[in-house]
């Protein structure tokens, strides 16, 4: 029998150029690399700034970047030299994708505005990530994570339980508008497969995470006039979080009558389960503040993993609070295969996350690491047709680099 390949993505002959940094561009366009897109990271002679964000061994190296940009190679394009805009276009007019996180003003400025990069290549899929839509007050300002948790509302949420606005401590909004921008890029891609025509796609950050945050938070105010307030309802009271336990903490979410009914067995008041402030999931949201409360008086009287151990047996949903370091250890995403080890040419050993969801017949994953600037500049241009001859002398004008 023919072992099956090693990598097998559905995207394989997808060209994406991607000129976008940072994190939230480099990351979809990572996503459709790991699907087997063949993603050209074009960069700026000083490359992205990601290249110095985070530990690195050496320079432009970061873990950061590493963490963004596998599956790629890199080209140093200076699209402030007139002179570029010829490679510009030669590469547009033989991609499929193109992904950049520049702002409007100045991505019209490079000559790479939706407009412009559509009528070269109709068939493109030409994708703006920004911080905010252009249709409003707010078109062009820049942004970062941290300012996005804040417009959308998300900074503020979490004074429930600190009492002041605090970022929740990942590059959520980042992240999350990466998760958006690669299904609206796939979409553009199925649209295409079926009609031929390419199209603009504009995934903004605050329009993005405040549809994510309100999924649950506009609560009441899903009906018009408002019924309730905003914030879901559990979430709202404070009373939703991790329970002390003897030497921890832990989560615990008795949600279905059943569950609070075996609930209070395992934590031994069995006598609760006549108690009608907590008989039905109407009565517990009514009288919640109660129930938590019960939850945390029992909580601290076992160690972690005896809690975990009784709650498992249960079937009551329930996991330590674990810390980021237990994490590579931990033995269910040690099974499932997450985590993904492999040598980079120059870096040593590096460790990621691999795809964390599953394909069976096009499964993706990783294939190379992240690319020193200017890695594949001479490989990339020769595909698209430059002599070598043509090359050096955009190398001498600076127009190009090589790593
Ligand atoms: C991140 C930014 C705030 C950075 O602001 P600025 O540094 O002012 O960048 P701008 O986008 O306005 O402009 C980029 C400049 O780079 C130039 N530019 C871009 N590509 C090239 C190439 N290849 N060659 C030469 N010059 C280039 C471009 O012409 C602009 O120059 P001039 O014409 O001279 O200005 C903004 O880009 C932005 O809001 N982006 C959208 C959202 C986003 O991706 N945010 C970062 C997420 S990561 C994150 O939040 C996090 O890590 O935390």
């Amino acid at each position: 029998m023919t072992p099956p390949p090693l990598f097998r993505g559905a995207l394989e002959g997808v060209k994406v150029l991607d000129l976008s940094s940072v994190v939230l561009g480099p990351l979809a366009s990572q996503m459709l690399a790991d699907m087997g897109a063949d993603v050209i990271k074009v960069e700026a002679p000083q490359g992205d700034l990601a290249r110095s964000v985070g530990p690195a061994r050496h320079k432009g190296m970061s873990s950061l970047y590493l963490s963004c940009n596998r599956n790629k190679r890199s080209l140093v394009l200076d699209l402030k030299q007139p002179a570029a805009r010829e490679v510009l276009d030669t590469l547009v007019r033989g991609s499929d994708v193109l992904v950049h996180s520049v702002r409007t003003d100045a991505a019209a400025r490079i000559g790479i505005d939706a407009a412009r990069l559509l009528e070269l290549n109709p068939r493109l899929v030409s994708a703006h990530v920004k911080g905010f839509s252009d249709e409003g007050p707010y078109a062009g300002l820049p942004a970062f994570d941290d300012i996005i948790q804040a417009a959308s509302g998300l900074a503020q949420l979490q004074s429930i339980y600190t009492g002041e606005p605090r970022y929740m401590p990942a590059l959520v909004a980042d992240k999350t508008t990466a998760l958006y921008a690669a299904y609206a890029i796939v979409t553009a891609l199925f649209h295409r497969e079926r009609s031929g025509q390419g199209q603009a796609v504009d995934v903004p950050m605050f329009e993005t995470m405040t549809a994510f945050n309100m999924v649950e938070h506009l609560w009441g105010h899903t009906f018009q006039p408002p019924i309730d307030d905003m914030v879901y309802g559990s979430i709202r009271s404070g009373v939703r979080k991790p329970f002390r336990t003897a030497d921890g903490y832990i989560a615990l979410v008795p949600y279905t009558d059943a569950q609070w009914l075996r609930f209070f067995e395992v934590m031994g008041r069995p006598e609760l389960r006549e108690d009608e402030r907590f008989a039905t999931l109407a009565a517990r949201v009514r009288n919640h503040t109660v129930v938590f409360g019960e939850l945390e008086r029992a909580t601290g009287a076992r160690t972690t993993a005896e809690w975990v151990a009784a709650f498992r047996q249960a079937d009551i949903p329930a996991m330590p609070i674990q810390t980021l370091q237990q994490l590579p250890d931990d033995p269910q995403l040690k099974a499932s295969g997450l985590w993904h080890d492999a040598e980079h040419p120059t870096e040593g050993t590096l460790r990621f996350p691999g795809v964390p969801f599953t394909l069976s017949a096009t499964p993706g994953g990783v294939q190379r690491l992240a690319p020193s600037l200017g890695e594949h500049t001479d490989e990339v241009l020769e595909e698209f047709g430059f002599e070598r001859a043509a090359v050096d002398a955009l190398v001498t004008a600076g127009v190009v680099a090589r790593a």
